[in-house]
C-alpha cells in the first residue's frame, strides 16, 4: 500500500474558530437554522397529511416516515424509531450528501470533456449508438461503457471530498500510533493521484485506465471516491445513474466548450471540491 500522509484536522484553533461569532460563523448559523426550520415545517406538514390519509409514501421523506411508523408500531413503543429531530438530520444528510456531490461531479465532467474534445466525441458517439436521440431508458444507461469510464476518471481526479475517521481507541496504523479520539483525514485527491498506484500518467485524464473496470484500474485498488467499508456512500449507484442520465441528455443535444473566461482553480471552500471561478461554458445545439 503506497504511503500517504495523515493530517490531524481537529486542533484547538479549529474548535475556537467554529464558535467565534465572526461574520462567516453567524451566516453559517443562520443558514443552519433556516434549513432546519424549513425541514421541520415540511416534516410536520407531511405528518398531518399522513394522519389525514392524504399523503403517498413515494418519495424519500414518505419512505422514511413509513418505516419509522412501522418500527414504532412493531415495537408497540413510541420511544423507538426516529424523532422529528432525527428525521431533520436524515433529510439534511441526504440533501447535502447527495445534491452538491452529484452536481459537482457533473460540473467537473463537463469541464474535463471540454478540455478533451476527443473524449467528448467518443462519449457522444456511444450515447447516440446506444440510445439515439430518444429519452434514455434505465437499462440503456447500464450499457454506456465509455461514459462510465469517463465518470470514474473524473471522480479519480476530482473526488468530491476526503474521508474523515475518528479513532475510538489507541490505534496502530502502519508506522503511526494514534491516540483515541483523534480525527484523521484520508486525502482522496492525493491517493487518487499517487504515481505508485496509478502509474506515471497519474495526473493525466485517461478514462482508458478504467476500461477493465474499477478493480483493474490501479495497483492495490486505490480508488474510493464513495468511501469504503461499512460507511460507504449510500447514494453511490443513484449518483452514477444520475450522472449518466444527465450527461447522456447533454451529449445528445449539445456540444460544449469552455468560455475563454474560464480559469482552472479547484478549491474546497466547504465539503466539496469545486471549480473556484465557476465553469462558464458555450453550448451549441446539435441538429
Ligand atoms: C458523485 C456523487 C457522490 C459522491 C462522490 C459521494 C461521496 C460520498 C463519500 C466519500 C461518503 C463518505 C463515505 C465514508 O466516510 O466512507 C459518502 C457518504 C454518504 N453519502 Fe454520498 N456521495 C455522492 C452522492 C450521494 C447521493 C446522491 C446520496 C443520497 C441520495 C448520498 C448519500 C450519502 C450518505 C447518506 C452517506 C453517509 C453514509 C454513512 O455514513 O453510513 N451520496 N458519500
Amino acid at each position: 500500500m503506497p504511503s500517504f500522509s495523515l493530517h490531524w484536522i481537529l486542533t484547538i484553533d479549529d474548535v475556537c474558530n467554529r464558535f467565534v461569532p465572526t461574520k462567516t460563523n453567524r451566516r453559517r448559523l443562520y443558514i443552519y437554522n433556516t434549513v432546519r426550520s424549513s425541514l421541520k415545517a415540511i416534516i410536520e406538514k407531511r405528518e398531518k397529511e399522513v394522519q389525514s390519509g392524504k399523503s403517498h409514501n413515494e418519495d424519500l421523506l414518505g419512505l422514511l416516515m413509513k418505516s419509522n411508523q412501522e418500527e414504532q408500531q412493531g415495537n408497540k413503543n413510541s420511544n423507538k424509531g426516529m424523532s422529528t429531530e432525527d428525521m431533520i438530520e436524515e433529510c439534511n444528510s441526504f440533501y447535502f450528501a447527495g445534491q452538491e456531490t452529484t452536481a459537482t461531479l457533473l460540473t467537473w465532467t463537463a469541464i474535463v470533456l471540454t478540455m478533451h474534445p476527443d473524449w467528448q466525441e467518443k462519449a457522444r458517439k456511444e450515447v447516440l449508438e446506444v440510445i439515439g436521440k430518444d429519452e434514455p431508458k434505465f437499462d440503456q444507461l447500464n450499457h454506456l461503457k465509455i461514459v462510465t469510464m469517463i465518470l470514474h476518471e473524473v471522480l479519480r481526479l476530482y473526488p468530491s471530498g476526503s474521508l474523515v475517521r475518528e479513532t475510538n481507541k489507541k490505534t496502530k496504523l502502519g508506522e503511526y500510533t494514534i491516540p483515541a479520539g483523534a480525527q484523521l483525514l484520508v486525502p482522496l485527491q492525493t491517493i487518487h493521484r499517487d504515481t505508485e498506484a496509478w502509474g506515471e500518467d497519474a495526473l493525466i485524464f485517461n478514462p482508458e485506465r478504467f476500461s477493465e473496470g474499477v478493480s483493474k484500474a490501479s495497483k492495490d485498488l486505490m480508488y474510493f471516491p464513495f468511501g469504503w467499508g461499512s460507511r460507504i456512500c449510500l447514494g453511490m449507484n443513484v449518483s452514477m445513474i444520475q450522472g449518466k442520465l444527465v450527461l447522456a441528455k447533454i451529449l445528445q443535444n449539445y456540444s460544449f466548450e469552455l468560455s475563454p473566461s474560464y480559469a482552472h482553480g479547484p478549491t474546497m471552500p466547504a465539503l466539496v471540491l469545486q471549480p473556484q471561478y465557476g465553469a462558464p461554458m458555450i453550448l451549441r445545439k446539435l441538429s
